[in-house]
């Protein structure tokens, strides 16, 4: 029986999905941290159309993405680029669909990681196939302040110890399975306490780019 030939190492594809709703400094500085961290000369974010387990978003997908394409224009050229196929896709954003799509346009040895925060990975095994998305992805977890450290269920953490990995060459030639625990800097912001402290009438000066929150006020958004 022929063998089926070694793959080539190709450089890891890390994507960011979020809601957005709207892009904040806990996003972007973590992500560069992420980045230098693991390796990653790109970061592609994905904005979702219609966030799975949460509240639909205060601000239009429009609004969203042209938050997103404001704040990447204050980043250093070619860290982030944007991928808008969840908001082409009317169904619920399940990462699973859009890695299966993903994994499909790559190929099997293309290694493809997605990119979270802890609080993320803490309810991942409720998603949609989410435990599954291993078999399509590394998963990348960026620490936030005030969340566990553990999984809630102890055959969810035991999911977890198995496939975390230490070794980040791994996840540069493995196409996918690991997930890494990247110790970035911690950074108390939150789409949430924007939204809120913006219903206040609150300053939120440090918290997002300055052309991001320009375009809120403009919009009217979170009044
Ligand atoms: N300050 C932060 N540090 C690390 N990861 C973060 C931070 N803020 C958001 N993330 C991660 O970014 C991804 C997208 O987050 P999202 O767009 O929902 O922002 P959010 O601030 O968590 O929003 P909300 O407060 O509305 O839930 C998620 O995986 C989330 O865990
Ligand atoms: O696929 C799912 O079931 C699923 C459930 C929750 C979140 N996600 C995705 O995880 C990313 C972070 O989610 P959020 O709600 O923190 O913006 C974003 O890309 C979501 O679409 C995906």
């Amino acid at each position: 029986m022929p063998e089926s030939p070694p793959c080539d190492v190709k450089p890891l594809i890390a994507l960011f999905g979020g809601t957005f709703d709207p892009i904040h400094y806990g996003h972007l500085n973590t992500v560069q941290s992420l980045a230098a961290m693991v390796g990653l000369d790109n970061v592609i974010l994905m904005p979702n159309n219609v966030p799975p387990h949460r509240a639909q978003p205060e601000a239009s997908a429009g609004q969203r993405l042209h938050m997103v394409e404001l704040a990447l224009a204050g980043m250093p050229s070619g860290m982030f680029s944007l991928d808008d196929r969840e908001l082409r896709r009317q169904t619920p954003s399940w990462t699973f669909d859009t890695f299966t799509d993903l994994r499909s346009e790559w190929g099997p040895c293309q290694p493809l990681a997605f990119i979270i925060g802890l609080d993320s990975l803490l309810t991942l095994p409720t998603w949609h196939r989410g435990t599954e998305l291993l078999a399509l992805c590394h998963l990348l977890v960026c620490a936030r302040p005030g969340y566990a450290t553990h999984m809630a269920e102890p055959e969810w953490q035991s999911w977890l110890e198995t496939h975390v990995t230490h070794d980040i060459g791994q996840l540069h030639r493995q196409p996918a399975g690991c997930i890494y625990l990247a110790s970035t800097p911690l950074l108390p912001i939150s789409a949430s306490q924007i939204r809120d402290r913006r219903h206040q009438g609150l300053a939120c000066d440090e918290m997002l780019p300055p052309a991001v929150l320009r375009y809120i006020d403009a919009q009217g958004l979170y009044r």
